[in-house]
């Protein structure tokens, strides 16, 4: 399956990356970054991303994304900064930030700059296989990681979460079924994302996050993520019960950011 590959070439960019900066180094800085929030924040970490997803209204984490596994390049010209901004000033609660560089020909520079630039937080979207990569998510400036059930056992989701919280990092677990719902809860997820695309062949179903909803209780943060295009969708999702959705391809296809966002808000709106 093409989740595995990509996990695979993460754990080959994870070693490549320590040869450089070592483990023990980047455990040093996201410690400095992190204790030097927290003096700011007079003792305990604020968890910003959880925080903004908290909105009276579905909450929106829109994604800078150049291209993906299946669709190929999504944006030709792809001015991720000024994207992030455009997505701020249009009232998205958080930003979704890919940074796989082979399969998305995303960056690590791409969420530095967006998170240096933008007020709002930033989620690094990519595929944890490794402690390594959530303390350089850290040192990056990201408020939030994400980790996938499908290629992360118990063992490794539960030590992740305990490594983001000691540095005031939120973590987005996704999952695609009830089995990874019950796996991700179990590990003690506060925000769950169900991921409506299947990775077997692609196709996307909102209802996915719909019939998944009743699993996961009231307390947790529950995120749709992918294939959400129209404001019926949001409706249905806000509906549901959903807190937050996380949309990429929709966003990144359009010219006005802003007018989209007010569309699916099921404000008036239009997309050029
Ligand atoms: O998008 C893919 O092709 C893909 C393939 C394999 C693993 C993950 C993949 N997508 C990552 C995402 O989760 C999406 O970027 C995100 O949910 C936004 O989805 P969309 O709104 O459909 O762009």
């Amino acid at each position: 399956m093409i989740l595995d590959e990509i996990a695979k070439s993460a754990k080959r960019r994870v070693e490549a990356e320590k040869k450089r900066i070592s483990c023990r180094e980047m455990k040093v800085l996201a410690g400095k970054k992190a204790e030097a929030e927290q003096e700011g924040a007079k003792g305990g970490f604020d968890f910003p991303f959880e925080k903004a997803l908290r909105g009276e209204d579905i909450s929106f984490i829109c994604e800078v994304k150049k291209a993906s596994p299946s669709k190929g390049v999504i944006a030709e010209h792809f001015p991720y900064l000024e994207i992030a901004k455009e997505y701020e000033q249009a009232g998205a609660a958080a930003i979704s930030c890919l940074t796989e560089p082979e399969y998305f020909l995303g960056q690590d520079r791409y969420l530095e700059e967006i998170a240096g630039r933008v007020k709002i937080p930033v989620l690094r979207k990519d595929f944890t296989v490794d402690s390594y990569q959530i303390y350089e998510a850290k040192v990056l400036g990201a408020d939030a990681v994400l980790l996938i059930c499908a290629i992360l056992s118990e063992e490794q989701i539960r030590e992740s979460i305990r490594i983001a919280d000691s540095l005031g990092l939120s973590a987005l677990v996704e999952a695609h079924d009830e089995q990874e719902i019950v796996k991700a809860l179990s590990c003690g997820a506060r925000i769950l994302g169900v991921n409506n695309r299947n990775l077997k062949d692609f196709t996307v179903h909102v209802e996915n996050s719909l019939e998944l909803r009743r699993y996961v209780p009231g307390d947790i943060l529950f995120v749709a993520e992918s294939g959400i295009r129209t404001a019926e969708d949001i409706e249905k999702l806000r509906q549901g019960n959903v807190q937050a959705v996380l949309i990429g391809e929709t966003l990144m296809r359009c010219r006005d950011k802003k007018a989209m966002l007010e569309e699916l808000r099921g404000k008036k709106g239009f997309c050029g």
